[in-house]
């Protein structure tokens, strides 16, 4: 259905109007969510803390995913990609540059978290703001490799998004995916493990901690898994054998990150509770600021 409006094979008329849909609500919280937290950021002096710089890079990311998303459902309501190929890939490397930020971000945040709940001293400017760089310039980089011919892009099975393709499995495909799921999946879920098992051993008393050591791997995991089992399934047999449909629900799970993020991460933390509402009610008492 890429450019022909035509249903795509394997899926049905109200089907498309069911990932559209789905599509559309993701992005739209997404994007609110994290527009909030953001704003939150810029707004409230006391927030501007290393640690929040870590959370501001991982709202950025979420919010390009929402937008990649809403580019997604647009099309997938119109029936057709109306981007033309080169579009196609600018919406891939896209896509795929803000969600490795945001799994980068996220462990990055881990160990953030870890240096302030369990070293003496505080998450100094410059380490952030490095960490920061490292995972923009990192998920930049293996995003654009597929552009430079290491892996591709190309549309997924309801052809009005496109993301790595995996219908064409050659040593290419292999060499980029393994490369990359390990660079990109594998290390931040262990720096995310590693980091909130150490928080909690050294933290052992209730109330020390004040964030969950669970759900942020968890969230990795339940987010991004279902693309790396789609994936390794497509390295090993026949995906043609994966039904259509069936095909779309990693992407569909994905594109919730970024809502989950901003739930536990911001609106569960204080960084909208103490940072927007602090703005809208100044006679609020302050933040907590290390945190
Ligand atoms: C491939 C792959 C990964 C990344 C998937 C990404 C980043 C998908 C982004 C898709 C988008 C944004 C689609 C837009 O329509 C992981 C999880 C690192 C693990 C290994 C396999």
């Amino acid at each position: 259905m890429a450019d022909s409006g035509a249903l795509p094979a394997g899926f049905g008329e109200l089907e498309v109007l069911a990932v559209g849909t789905v599509l559309l609500v993701e992005a739209l919280t997404g994007l609110c969510l994290n527009g909030l937290t953001i704003l939150s950021f810029c707004k409230t002096p006391e927030l501007r803390t290393p640690t929040h710089l870590l959370v501001l890079s991982l709202a950025v990311a979420d919010t390009g995913i929402s937008l990649n998303a809403l580019v997604a459902a647009i099309s997938s309501l119109l029936r057709r990609w109306p981007y033309g190929p080169d579009g196609c890939q600018a919406h891939g490397f896209q896509g795929f540059a803000t969600a490795l930020a945001s799994i980068c971000s996220s462990a990055a945040l881990a160990w953030g978290r870890y240096h302030h709940y369990c070293t003496r001293g505080q998450l100094a400017w410059n380490t952030a703001i490095s960490l920061v760089l490292c995972v923009w310039l990192s998920s930049v980089f293996w995003a654009a490799l597929p552009l430079l011919g290491w892996g591709r892009y190309d549309y997924e099975p309801l052809g009005t998004c496109c993301t790595l393709d995996y219908s064409r499995v050659d040593r290419n495909f292999t060499s980029y995916l393994f490369t990359m799921a390990f660079f990109n999946f594998f290390l931040p879920l262990l720096i995310t493990l590693v980091s909130y098992r150490l928080m909690e051993q050294k933290l052992k008393k209730p109330g020390h901690l004040q964030v969950s050591t669970t759900v942020p791997a968890r969230t990795l995991l339940l987010c991004w898994g279902p693309y790396a089992l789609l994936y390794l399934y497509a390295t090993v047999a026949d995906v043609r054998s994966v039904p259509p449909k069936l095909q779309m629900v990693p992407a569909l799970i994905a594109k919730a990150a970024p809502t989950i993020n901003a739930i536990h991460y911001a609106l569960g933390g204080d960084m909208v509770h103490g940072g927007l509402w602090q703005c809208l009610s100044p006679q609020r008492s302050q933040p907590d600021r290390a945190r």
